[in-house]
């Protein structure tokens, strides 16, 4: 190790932690230039400090000649909202896997909490760059958590390194406890976004249905039954706007349509595009 140019060293590390950075920036980015959900919420990097990577390249037993083989010299840490937000991320790397990364190993600290009471999705890559030298490949470590994955885990790092790694019993109990509570945040927010979606999901179908019962009033109107789109449109204005009301509603609408564009000297089946709910003759 002596003699080792470690600022020539790190060179690519810096390189690909601002290259990765920014890869998955711009997913953020585009995804919301397009208004499309974008499952990142931001994205941190760094290069390990060398006194770091040497601890850890003797934690795990790496020859202090071959510093390239410690996992996670370059890092980024991708951080989404809820949970489900952290496997579309996965899926987004595997997407990108033998393209412009490869993935090397894979940890699920998220399903398979670790006894500190850890909780991330780990990858690490082999990255290629291209370098004023030509060609070279090294490896990078990539952790994507929930925000309250994140916040635990900030606290639990500033005490583990204030107490050099052996944190106290009772602290340790707590800060379980506070994973614990962190978790349950994540489940409960998981929730709380299933029920703002269900509500978006009513509040389109009822604006669809309105939309379509208008309509046909207005062609009931064309047919020249203008009692009838009256006294339906009376209905639509007396209705409390209860989805189960509007269906019932559009229903006796659709009816009366089909009846004033089948009148009984027609033959059965003709015209029959503008009955039932067949979606061909919506616009
Ligand atoms: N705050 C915090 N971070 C952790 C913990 N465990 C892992 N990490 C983070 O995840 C990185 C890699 O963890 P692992 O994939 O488990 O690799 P490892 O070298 O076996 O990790 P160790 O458990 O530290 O031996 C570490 O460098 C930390 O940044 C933990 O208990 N607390
Ligand atoms: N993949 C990563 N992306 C962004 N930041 C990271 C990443 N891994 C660690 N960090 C942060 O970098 C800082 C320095 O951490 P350092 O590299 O010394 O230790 P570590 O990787 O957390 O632990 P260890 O060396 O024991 O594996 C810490 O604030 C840590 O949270």
């Amino acid at each position: 190790m002596h003699g080792r140019d470690w600022d020539q060293f790190l060179i690519p590390y810096e390189q690909a932690v601002e290259e990765l950075k920014v890869k998955f920036r711009s997913i953020r980015s585009e995804l919301k230039r397009k208004m499309e959900y974008s499952p990142i919420e931001f994205v941190t990097g760094r290069v390990k400090k060398v006194s770091s990577i040497l601890e850890k390249a003797k934690k795990l037993g790496i020859p202090q000649e071959r510093p390239e083989e410690v996992p996670d010299i370059a890092g980024i840490r991708i951080m989404v909202q809820f949970v489900d937000d952290i496997y579309r991320v996965v899926q987004l790397i595997h997407q990108r896997n033998g393209k412009d990364m490869t993935i090397v190993e894979e940890k699920d600290y998220v399903k398979n909490t670790k006894e500190s009471g850890y909780r991330s999705y780990h990858i690490v890559i082999r990255y290629p760059l291209q370098t004023a030298n030509g060609e070279k490949s090294i490896l990078a470590e990539i952790q994507i958590r929930t925000l309250a994955m994140n916040f635990w885990a900030t606290i639990e790092h500033s005490l583990s390194y204030k107490y050099q790694g052996n944190i106290p019993q009772d602290i340790k109990d707590r800060l379980r406890n506070a994973a614990e509570a962190a978790f349950r945040l994540d489940e409960e927010m998981s929730q709380i976004r299933e029920e703002i979606r269900e509500a978006q999901r009513h509040f389109e179908m009822k604006s669809n249905q309105v939309l379509t019962l208008l309509r046909d009033i207005e062609r009931l109107y064309d047919l020249g039954r203008v009692v009838e789109a009256i006294t339906f449109q009376k209905e639509f204005h007396d209705k409390s706007g209860d989805l189960d009301q509007l269906t019932e509603l559009a229903g006796k609408v659709r009816e009366a349509l089909c009846s004033a564009s089948h009148p009984s000297s027609l033959h059965a089946g003709e015209n029959h595009q503008t009955c039932g709910n067949d979606e061909s003759d919506k616009e």
